[in-house]
């Protein structure tokens, strides 16, 4: 698929190939960082192509989240991410509120992470979102088929933070400790269609930015997903066979002063059946301080945030979303 630059009008997400940050030529690295420049300055998303993810691989996962979500209530919530010390596991309708002041969002979801064990020291010192994932039983392929996935997922991440990089005029393992050991979720969400009779302001997914480095989303071709453009407006992120919708989150706003993007978005299923999604977010190594680059400060200009570690500020804003 061709290389496309944002449209002045917002009319839609640019689709940027990716095939070149696989290139050994660091000439076609540095075209695409270009192509990543202008999609991430102007609205912070993009359809990611030609990403090297199998399409069985994804074609699996969306199969084992179809039969997740349609196991009996019982089985689901005996995974309950309230039985987990580290938020994996089952997350029920309307658990959680993303847009303050509007109902709860109409979806639920299963969240997993990399798996570390009750003895690892992270684990033992009580980090954040750290520690074992719950599985659900009688769904034998559901774990590999996941880690595989995740594993692909955090390496996509990764090529991407790199293209990031080159296209900031950082050296392109600039984000290297910050994709050492990094937080990541991969979150299965399904929405039921949105009734008729909705309460006011209901959606799927209320409007938010999401909290970390980047996220890669796939979506079924339900549609749905909802981007606020800089004029305000609201563009639909149509769904494209085969692409992620990537994003870039609120670690990367901070870091580059707003100049790169961590844009609202939102869900709000009006197919009149039932969809499904896998966001997967490359939250980044926690002990990752992230602040205002200097190259991103004008003289005179001030950071608009100060100093946050990456897990501090997850913490804040899985309290604020999840009521605790
Ligand atoms: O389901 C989607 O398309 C988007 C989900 C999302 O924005 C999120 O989980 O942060
Ligand atoms: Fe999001």
């Amino acid at each position: 698929m061709s290389e496309q630059s944002c449209a002045a009008a917002w009319q839609g997400l640019p689709v940027i190939s990716v095939a070149g940050l696989r290139a050994d030529d660091p000439a076609r690295r540095q075209e695409v960082g270009a192509t990543l420049h202008e999609a991430c300055r102007d609205m912070g998303f993009f359809y990611c192509v030609d990403h090297g993810v199998p399409a069985d691989l994804i074609a699996a996962v969306f199969e084992q989240s179809r039969q997740f979500f349609a196991l009996p209530e019982t089985s689901k919530e005996a995974l309950n991410k309230n039985r987990s010390t580290c938020n994996r596991g089952y997350e029920p309708l309307r658990d959680q509120t993303l847009e303050p002041g509007t109902p709860p969002d109409l979806k639920e979801g299963f969240y997993i992470g990399p798996e570390k064990s009750l003895s690892d020291p992270a684990v033992v010192a009580g980090r954040f979102n750290q520690g074992p994932n719950q599985w659900p039983q009688d769904m034998p392929r559901f774990r590999a088929v996941m880690m595989e996935y995740s594993a692909a997922m955090t390496a996509l991440g990764e090529q991407l933070m790199r293209g990031i990089a080159l296209s900031l005029g950082l050296a392109e393992d600039y984000f290297a400790t910050f994709c050492h050991d990094p937080l990541t979720t991969l979150r299965l969400l399904h929405y039921p269609p949105q009734p008729a009779k909705a309460p006011p302001g209901q959606k799927g997914a209320g409007a938010h930015t999401d909290f970390g480095g980047l996220t890669l989303l796939l979506q079924d071709d339900s549609g749905g997903l909802q981007v606020r453009a800089p004029d305000g407006n609201w563009l639909d992120a149509t769904p494209i066979p085969g692409s992620f919708v990537v994003n870039l989150g609120d670690m990367i706003s901070r870091w580059t002063n707003n100049r790169y993007r961590s844009t609202l978005h939102r869900v709000i299923n009006t197919s009149g059946r039932e969809r499904y999604s896998v966001p997967f977010f490359h939250t980044g190594n926690p002990d990752q301080v992230v602040e205002c680059l200097p190259g991103c400060l004008a003289p005179g200009e001030s950071p608009l945030w100060p100093p946050v570690t990456v897990e501090d500020h997850l913490r804040t804003m899985y309290d604020r979303t999840y009521g605790r």
